[in-house]
């Protein structure tokens, strides 16, 4: 069995009187893609940024590669292999391709508050992100300013900008939002690429596309976790089919 990348244990956060997220424990293995799935408001942006590092927990911890983060900031976490990319864009449009991931990159190497001054000249970055964009199927379009990118292809630049930090954990917020089939058939093969050597937790509405590419399925409902399993067993869980999977059981 793979080993864990990532171990969330008993996390709970509050708003007010509200759990957002309720005891949520769940663990990510490597050269695997852990799918969140739930209704709207169930949690999984909360839980998101719990994992990642945005804001604390109101309780429970987080492991990293066997080291308890609870208490890091987001940046820290990046720094120790935590990537995440966002439902916002995160993408600078005057820049190309190329640059970005560079700056991306330059953020993460060294000398991070010189990224402008040096993102030509570090050759640590460039290597790092013409590997990303390689990995990311974005080598064609490495000289294309991002402003013309399609908006598949912008998202596959924010995946592409998450591994130029070299993360060993990515943490993937709806990376099919708004896509057509071929860009969402394009993105699916890129991330059944990452899983090697990467634990994958995706974030995604389309159920399809969940069912096809996940490893293992985590539902949540009003905070807390219903079921957790292979597709096959979430995909006959008496709970889950009433919660939520509705035509998709
Ligand atoms: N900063 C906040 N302050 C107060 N309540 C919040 C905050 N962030 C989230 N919530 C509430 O926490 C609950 C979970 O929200 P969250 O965004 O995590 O759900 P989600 O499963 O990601 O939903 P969606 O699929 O719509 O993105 C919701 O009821 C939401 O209104």
């Amino acid at each position: 069995m793979s080993a864990p990348l990532l171990e969330a244990h008993s996390l709970t956060r509050a708003f007010g009187a509200l759990k957002a997220v309720d005891n949520v424990s769940l663990t990510l293995l490597a050269d695997q893609i852990h799918a969140v799935i739930g209704t709207n408001g169930a949690g999984k942006s909360t839980l998101i940024n719990l994992l990642s590092g945005e804001f604390p927990p109101t309780s429970g911890t987080v492991s990293l590669l066997g080291q308890d983060v609870t208490r890091w900031s987001q940046p820290r976490r990046a720094r120790a292999g935590l990537g995440r990319s966002y439902q916002r864009n995160n993408i600078f449009l005057p820049l190309t391709v190329r640059e970005n991931c560079r700056l991306a990159a330059q953020a993460h190497v060294q000398r991070p508050w010189a990224v402008w001054e040096s993102a030509q000249a570090c050759p640590e970055s460039r290597r790092r992100a013409d590997e990303a964009m390689e990995r990311a199927g974005l080598a064609d379009v490495a000289h294309v300013p991002a402003a013309a990118l399609s908006h598949g292809q912008k998202r596959q630049l924010e995946v592409a900008m998450c591994l130029a930090t070299q993360p060993r954990v990515l943490l993937l917020d709806e990376p099919l939002a708004g896509m057509g089939p071929e860009e969402s058939e394009r993105m699916l093969a890129l991330l059944r690429r990452l899983r090697e050597g990467h634990a994958l937790l995706l974030v995604e509405h389309d159920m399809d596309a969940v069912f096809a590419v996940a490893d293992r399925i985590t539902v949540m409902v009003n905070g807390a976790v219903i079921a957790t399993g292979t597709p096959q067993e979430v995909r006959a869980n008496r709970d889950v089919q009433n919660a939520y999977l509705g035509e998709h059981a």
